[in-house]
């Protein structure tokens, strides 16, 4: 049984089914979950034609083009096709397809194995798990109890990716991946941008130059960022009017929305968790077959878990649980449940790729020097523009960009790699392959990258490690 058929969701019930176990899902929403409807799929159909406008912009030729605003309907039009107008036929047909039985309606654990739907209709229905009940309930977005927030209706991410008007002015509180997204999609709209940073730098989790450079391009193409601040109260006024925001010093700054991009907490209260002994609204903590601690057909699959949220990622963890869950069911005496096994989702601990879809891009994997070095790694950071590369001069004039691949000294091998840059995003791939087969740095020096791409990038950053 699978609570949730969010991406996450429906590649458990997929790798379960595959293995030979009946499955069923529960879906309270649409089937596809936040991220074909409000968070992968619609921010990235906002953002392509932002990005594609700043690279074209820097192509003498080209550039003169594309100096006009963008069709920012014929913009929404595109994201709302790819949101397939929020509807789920699709998705549904998909989960139909591989042979689950789809159930629509809320979800709740009723002891060990038992699930009640609730049906949009209120009638109940109580639905017994053979071998395992995998929770994929996702996350919601956090928005601070400050004063006068409910009264304001702030935008969240599900606003933010799907609005239908482009806000003349729009506050962004938060400076992680959801608020430089936004910040850089809604400011290419057309948006009169103010970014609010509680710290001092944006996307902190990165190597700092990531941040940095997102931040010159985004100061560049017009949004004002401010660090250091944070937000004392929000007023809206009549609750239809303008939003105010008051800062922590007393300053107003006005706009017409304000979205909250500060996070995202486990949609896990209202799961019925307490009929298993779990604390409602808490993340669920998992082992690396993403079996709950201390259960034995308790599995939380995704964001829920806290292990890396991503969809990439969860879909990953999904294929691993479903081969665990189907493994364990066939009576399988020992799972393989080592390092990089088929029954352990090593990479989340090792090698989680993200790419942040702004201008420029960034993309990274595994250890940032600062995540090495306090893990107790012997490391060093090897820097290079990527510029200086043949590939990214004529890739775009102007071409600013950085890499850093971070080597273990004692192995060799590299524990991350960062790359912040225009079309860098389709260069991860081969860094995250590097990582995870813990190529030796003598065997990547063959690993020739072909004139000329970005990616000899590779080249440079070798021969700066070897001297
Ligand atoms: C704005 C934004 C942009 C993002 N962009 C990217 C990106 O570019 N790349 C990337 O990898 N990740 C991105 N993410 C993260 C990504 O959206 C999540 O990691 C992903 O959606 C997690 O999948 P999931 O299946 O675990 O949860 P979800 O997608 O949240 O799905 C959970 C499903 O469970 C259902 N559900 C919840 N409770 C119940 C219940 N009690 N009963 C029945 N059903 C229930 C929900 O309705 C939902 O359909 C983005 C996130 C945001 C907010
Ligand atoms: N391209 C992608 O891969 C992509 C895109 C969007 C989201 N996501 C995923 O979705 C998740 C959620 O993203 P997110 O940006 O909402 O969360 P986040 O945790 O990445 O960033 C939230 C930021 O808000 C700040 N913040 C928190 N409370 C605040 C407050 N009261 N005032 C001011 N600032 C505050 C935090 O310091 C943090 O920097 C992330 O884990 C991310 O991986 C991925």
């Amino acid at each position: 049984m699978v609570l949730g058929a969010g991406p996450v969701g429906e590649n458990v019930a997929d790798r379960a089914r595959a293995a030979g176990l009946r499955t069923a899902v529960v879906e309270s929403e649409l089937v596809g979950g936040e991220c074909s409807y409000w968070a992968c799929m619609p921010s990235k159909a906002l953002l392509r034609p932002a990005i594609a406008r700043a690279e074209a912009r820097k192509l003498p030729g080209l550039s003169g083009s594309v100096q006009g605003p963008l069709d920012a309907a014929a913009v929404l039009a595109r994201r709302d096709d790819f949101t397939a107008h929020w509807k789920d036929d699709g998705q549904v047909g998909w989960v139909e397809g591989i042979g689950a039985d789809v159930y629509r309606g809320h979800g709740r654990l009723d002891g060990p194995k038992r699930v009640v739907v609730k049906g949009p209709d209120g009638t109940e229905q109580t639905l017994t798990a053979r071998h395992a009940v995998a929770v994929c309930t996702g996350t919601r977005a956090v928005v601070p109890d400050l004063p006068g927030v409910a009264g304001a209706r702030p935008w969240t991410s599900r606003e933010a990716t799907s609005s239908q008007h482009v806000p003349g002015r729009l506050v962004v509180v938060g400076g992680g991946v959801v608020g430089v997204e936004m910040a850089t999609a809604w400011r290419a709209l057309g948006s009169q941008v103010t970014l609010l940073i509680r710290g001092g730098g944006l996307l902190p989790k990165m190597e700092p130059f990531a941040g940095e450079l997102v931040a010159g391009a985004l100061t560049e193409a017009g949004v004002s960022i401010r660090y250091g601040v944070a937000v004392a109260s929000v007023e809206r006024d009549g609750g239809t009017g303008p939003v105010t925001v008051v800062l922590d010093g007393g300053e107003r700054v006005e706009a017409d929305e304000i979205l909250f991009a500060t996070g995202r907490a486990p949609r896990s209260e209202d799961i019925g968790l307490e009929s298993v002994g779990l604390r409602p609204g808490s993340w669920l903590t998992v082992d690396d077959s993403c079996l709950v601690e201390g259960s034995d057909w308790l599995y939380a699959v995704g964001d829920v878990n806290r292990r890396a949220l991503l969809t990439h990622q969860g879909k990953y963890q999904a294929r691993i649980a479903g081969a665990a869950i189907a493994a364990r069911a066939a009576g399988v005496p020992l799972l393989e449940t080592d390092r990089w096994g088929a029954h352990a989702a090593t990479a989340d601990h090792a090698a989680v790729p993200q790419v942040v879809f702004t201008d420029p891009e960034v993309a990274s994997v595994g250890l940032t020097l600062a995540e090495a070095e306090a893990a107790g790694h012997r490391v060093r950071a090897v820097d290079y523009e990527i510029g200086s590369v043949s590939g990214a001069s004529l890739y775009a004039d102007g071409y600013t960009g950085r890499a850093r691949m971070i080597v273990d000294l004692d192995r060799e091998i590299l524990r991350g790699v960062t790359f912040a840059g225009p079309g860098v995003g389709e260069m991860l791939h081969s860094a995250t392959i590097a990582v995870v087969a813990e190529v030796p740095i003598d065997r990547l020096w063959h690993a020739v990258p072909a004139y000329p791409t970005i990616s000899e990038i590779w080249l440079r950053l070798l021969e700066t490690y070897r001297g």
